[in-house]
């Protein structure tokens, strides 16, 4: 399997160079150059299978010749039967007769990110290995892919992690959950400014040649191809449950960054049957508007009780458009210089019809959020998380719009544990969720994290004089 650039003009590279590589080196994002594709009959042998056989079936035909099948089944099975707090690893949890949650937070650090982030610091692991080469990890995060990249690379030999939060705009417990991890590779930045400003600062500095010539640089947020490979898994072992490839499934996804979402869309292009993937956001909106009306212009990011999708600039976003876009690299990465000048675009004809075809949208605000985790505590006993709630808020509203058959199950995807946003869900239903034994005495360890400037050479410098020893 080789893999293409959205921008049309880095190199095409195999699946062990994309897993490396993070961002392709002309600024664009990775994708297969083609679509794997399942028949029914593929699906439906699938049934029953336990979720590490699920995974390598479903990664198999993007991983070519990069890992043996022995390999990736060792890999599959010491990830999803070795690391997860549930035998089923993504379980499914009934809250009515039309809605279903997928609950992703089982994994380590209490957020669906494990599901890919156990994966993929597996992949370095090997593939490093296999180089002899090492690798330093930047990132962005606004709370949960921090916790779970720093948690599946701690302590290793081959990798330096460098991850950018924005100061005081994530929650304290994803905060600890990444300050507390006292390893010697793990480097913790809080920036002034929010998420946005991190993932831009991040994304330069794969285009930054003093960096790039100085260090080997890897991704470890959803830029990196290999984390929305392993999101795809848990569409399949959901839709199967509910009687894919017989039955149609619509999947409610609470968004930020669309690669959750994005990894639904990858499930449909391979065959699964997904009547419609809901595009749940918070007031952070501009996804919404670019779905309902074609216009993606990005405004000031609102700081809510869902931090972690306070996000304007969706960087999966980009993958869907030059999908639908005819796959055309020169005109995606004209679009995109555009939106990178003036913050604003307009979706061509065919980005918006392709998108309408798969794709709802719903923006669930503060308030409906809150009424979200009351209804699931009070009408199925399920404290939920905020994250989830935008995405049940979401899946109700257009339920009752009827936009989805009453036939069709919606599952929303559960992205977070409750105990991650404890205040937000104690001022909902007047019950706080305790964080589960597997993370320890979180609010008993010394935290450790540098506070830096929110400007680009800043974060760029720091990175710098550290990987070149002269900061200790
Ligand atoms: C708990 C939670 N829910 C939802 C999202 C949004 O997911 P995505 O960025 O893949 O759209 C995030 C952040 O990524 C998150 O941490
Ligand atoms: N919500 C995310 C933002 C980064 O998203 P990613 O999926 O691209 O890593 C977070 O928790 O950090």
């Amino acid at each position: 399997m080789q893999y293409v650039s959205t921008r049309g003009s880095a190199p095409a590279l195999d699946f062990e160079g994309v897993t490396l590589a993070g961002l392709a080196s002309d600024g664009g994002l990775y994708l297969p150059s083609e679509w794997p594709r399942f028949s029914e009959a593929e699906i439906r042998a699938m049934r029953g299978l336990p979720y590490w056989q699920v995974a390598v079936t479903v990664m198999r035909p993007f991983i070519g010749d990069s890992l043996t099948e022995a390999e990736l089944t060792v890999i599959c099975q010491d990830v999803y039967a070795g690391q997860f707090h549930h035998a089923a690893v993504a379980p499914l949890v009934q809250l009515d007769q039309q809605h279903w949650l997928l609950e992703l937070f089982h994994g380590p650090t209490l957020a669906f990110k494990d599901v890919a982030l156990q994966l993929l610091g597996r992949l370095f692991e090997t593939f490093l290995e296999r180089r002899d080469q090492r690798l330093t990890i930047v990132g962005a995060t606004s709370g949960d892919t921090g916790s779970a990249a720093i948690h599946a690379v701690a302590g290793r030999k081959r990798s330096e992690i460098f991850m950018l939060h924005p100061k005081g705009r994530v929650s304290d417990v994803q905060r600890r959950q990444m300050t507390t991890v006292r390893a010697p590779n793990v480097h913790n930045l809080a920036i002034d400014g929010s998420f946005d400003d991190a993932q831009a600062h991040v994304k330069r500095m794969f285009n930054d040649g003093d960096v790039t010539t100085t260090l080997n640089l890897g991704a470890v947020n959803s830029i990196n191809w290999a984390r929305l490979m392993a999101q795809v898994v848990y569409y399949f072992t959901s839709a199967l449950q509910l009687g894919a490839p017989d039955r149609a499934v619509a999947y409610s996804v609470p968004t930020g960054n669309f690669g959750d979402v994005f990894a639904g869309y990858v499930a449909a292009r391979m065959g699964l049957p997904i009547e419609r993937l809901i595009v749940a956001t918070n007031v952070n909106d501009i996804l919404h508007r670019a779905l309902s009306s074609g216009d993606y212009s990005a405004a000031g990011v609102t700081p809510t009780i869902t931090p972690s999708m306070d996000i304007q600039v969706s960087s999966n976003f980009e993958r869907l458009l030059f999908d639908l876009g005819g796959r055309d690299g020169a005109a995606m990465a004209a679009q995109m210089r555009g939106f990178e000048a003036s913050k604003a675009m307009q979706l061509t004809n065919a980005q918006a019809q392709g998108a309408a075809a798969l794709f709802s949208s719903c923006p669930v605000d503060q308030i409906e959020t809150a009424r979200a985790v009351q209804q699931a505590y009070q009408g199925a006993q399920q404290i939920i998380d905020p994250h989830t709630a935008v995405g049940l808020g979401a899946a109700h509203a257009l339920a009752a719009a009827g936009a989805i058959d009453p036939a069709v199950p919606i599952v929303t995807l559960a992205t977070a544990h409750p105990a991650k946003f404890p205040d937000a869900v104690e001022r909902a239903i007047g019950v706080r969720p305790s964080l589960p034994s597997r993370v320890g005495d979180l609010f008993g360890r010394e935290e450790s994290y540098v506070e830096l400037a929110g400007d680009y050479a800043t974060a760029r410098d720091y990175v710098l004089e550290y990987a070149a020893g002269s900061k200790a």
